[in-house]
């Protein structure tokens, strides 16, 4: 089933055009994979998926992004609603300076829970599936801002986690990490597309291959070519492909 359904999506900013005619279908429980060059609009179209570009003044968009078959650019779409489905998570971690805790708890109480167990049963829960519950169990009142970067990268997929979105789309989520901190996290996406679709830029070929089911190479703002991992990496139809995948350009 797809929970992603792009057809014929073209981005504009201004006059210059950033991506063209896309057509592509995100399947649920998996991990998709964006690669390609910098520049070539990887990022603008991770953030059409859920409208961050939405913030970019004289960015206008044709053509339909479907999530859950509803028309996300459609009319009366409220963006916080979509929000709530399709969580972010930067390149940078970026924890609210306050404590783990309500790092957390932030999303849900934006969304009107107040109650005290419920909002501790969250941070539980989604602290635990970021596989972070154990190294901060004992400190959830300390500033977030106290963790190493990789505990932090954590502690914002659990902050995305904790809306129980039902997407998650990260931009290079591990480009600022090391190697220890990136591996943690390539096992927890394995464990959390069973629950959740995965939607990943990232400029590390290898960890495209590692982790993700399918795989899409931009360039130039054109999706080249979008297949299953192992024939992007291995059988790939188009040689702008191969050319990239190969370390001849980029
Ligand atoms: N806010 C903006 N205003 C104008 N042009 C932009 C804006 N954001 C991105 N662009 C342009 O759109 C194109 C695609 O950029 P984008 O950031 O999506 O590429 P990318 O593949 O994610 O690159 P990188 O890997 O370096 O992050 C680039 O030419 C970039 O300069």
């Amino acid at each position: 089933m797809s929970v992603i359904s792009v057809r014929e999506l073209n981005l504009f900013y201004g006059n210059k055009q950033a991506l063209y005619n896309i057509n592509l279908d995100v399947d649920a429980n998996s991990i998709t994979a964006l690669i390609g060059p910098s520049g070539c609009g990887k990022s603008t179209f991770l953030r059409t998926l859920n409208r961050m570009n939405d913030s970019v003044p004289n960015t206008k968009i044709t053509g339909v992004v479907k999530v859950f078959d509803e028309d996300i650019y459609g009319s009366g779409v409220e963006v916080e609603r979509l929000r709530k489905h399709i969580g972010m998570v930067f390149q940078h971690p970026n924890p609210f300076p306050k404590s783990i805790y309500d790092n957390v708890t932030y999303g849900p109480r934006l969304h009107g829970m107040t109650d005290r167990h419920q909002l501790d049963e969250i941070v539980e829960k989604s602290l635990k599936a970021a596989a972070l519950w154990d190294e901060v169990k004992d400190v959830l009142k300390k500033p977030a801002t106290g963790l190493s970067g990789g505990q932090q990268q954590r502690l914002c997929i659990a902050r995305a986690l904790a809306v129980q979105p039902q997407v998650i789309l990260m931009d290079e989520p591990t480009s600022a990490l090391d190697p220890i901190s990136t591996a943690k996290i390539e096992e927890l996406l394995e464990e959390l597309k069973d629950t959740y679709t995965i939607v990943i830029v990232t400029h590390n070929m290898q960890q495209a291959a590692r982790i993700s089911d399918k795989t899409a190479f931009f360039l130039n703002g054109e999706l080249v070519e979008f297949d299953q991992t192992p024939t992007i990496f291995q059988n790939p139809r188009d040689k702008r492909t191969e050319d990239y995948i190969t370390g001849r350009f980029g």
